[in-house]
């Protein structure tokens, strides 16, 4: 649905030139959720407009839904827009419009006869669950609701493609929920594929398919998002994964045991899948001569199963340690020994 090939976007300024987007090649698959999450300044907001044609690439192709953005103008242009639809942080509403004639506008500016626009904006009003609000202004709209209109005004045209930069960053954690569970939704039922922009980790694991790591304007990692949980490679992309996996307490815990128990092991398991199910601990205290302390542990839901870390403090002999690291291995469970914590 997606392709770019060898992007980069360079600024010109009177101060210099700055690469935002550095030499990046990507593909999107028709229908999946993709996320594209850096910090800020990684070139995350660049790369994304590129696809609507709202910025120009420096050099290299941008391919969205079989048209070559960089090289369009004019009406061509302007149609491949309609097919692309885009909601933003602070939702960029019309604020003397109401709720039904925000949602009407990209129909009018398409030219869609009146009869048509008013059912098309009642349908589209029932997808993102906003009946009863129709005469509403944005002002008297909370957060979530008004996202909803962009969502809903985003999708007016019936785009192929989904463009959210930052679309859940101002809201509060269980309106940024509720607006991940409606955009799964549409995906699903809607077949769209949807590129995402975040910095926050939390997004990507409950709602993407797949994700690709920005920094100083070059994907320095991409994969599944489970592969990418379970392994990250990218120092960066530990960083990221740690946000939803490893509170700060943790670190001190470990760090702590580590300090009073020097003589034992700080083991850190990873499970996976299936692998989350197993009473692992249950037959490690009843087969091994160790004692076995649980420190810390969580399991996190991904779009594609279940991820969970758990921190255990083992001790014994070294070699019936070494026994319960081989056996937990086997079990298809990663087990890394906490030496120190950073
Ligand atoms: N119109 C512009 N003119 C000049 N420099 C720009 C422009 N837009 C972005 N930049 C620069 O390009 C780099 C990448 O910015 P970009 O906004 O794409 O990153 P980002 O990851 O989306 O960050 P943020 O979340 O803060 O917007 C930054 O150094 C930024 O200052």
């Amino acid at each position: 649905m997606i392709t770019l090939s060898n992007v980069t976007k360079i600024y010109k300024s009177k101060s210099g030139s700055v690469t935002a987007v550095d030499n990046v090649s990507l593909h999107i698959r028709e229908g999946e959720i993709f996320g594209i999450i850096g910090y800020s300044g990684a070139g995350k907001s660049s790369l994304i407009r590129m696809l609507n044609g709202l910025e120009k690439a420096t050099s290299g192709q941008v391919i969205v839904a079989g048209r070559d953005m960089a090289n369009i103008k004019g009406r061509e242009l302007r149609k491949a827009r309609q097919e692309i639809g885009m909601i933003f942080q602070h939702f960029n509403l019309l604020w003397s419009r109401t709720v039904r004639e925000n949602i009407a506008f990209p129909l009018e500016i398409a030219g869609v006869p009146k009869q048509e626009r008013l059912k098309r904006v009642d349908e589209l009003i029932k997808l993102v669950g906003l009946e009863g609000r129709e005469n509403a202004y944005p002002s008297q709209l909370s957060g979530g609701q008004k996202q909803r209109v962009g969502i809903a005004r985003a999708l007016a045209n019936n785009p192929k493609v989904l463009l959210c930069d930052e679309a859940t960053s101002a809201l509060d954690p269980q309106t940024t929920d509720s607006i991940l569970d409606l955009l799964v939704d549409i995906n699903k039922r809607l077949g769209l594929t949807i590129v995402l922009i975040t910095h926050e980790m939390h997004v990507i694991r409950k709602i993407c398919d797949r994700v690709a790591v920005m920094e100083s304007g070059k994907i320095v990692e991409e994969g599944e998002v489970l592969r990418v949980f379970r392994k990250p490679e990218q120092p960066i992309t530990k960083r990221f994964v740690q946000q939803v996996t490893e509170p700060e307490e943790t670190k001190e815990t470990v760090s702590h045991l580590l300090e009073k128990y020097p003589q034992g092991r700080v083991i850190q398991l990873t499970f996976v899948g299936d692998a989350a199910e197993q009473p692992l601990m249950t037959n490690i205290i009843r087969n091994f001569n160790v004692s076995v302390n649980i420190v810390q542990g969580k399991i996190s839901q991904t779009h594609q199963g279940a991820y969970g870390v758990l921190f255990i403090h083992i001790d014994g002999t070294e070699e019936e340690m070494d026994k319960v690291i081989d056996y937990i291995r086997q079990q298809q469970v990663e087990a890394e020994v906490m030496t120190n914590v950073e």
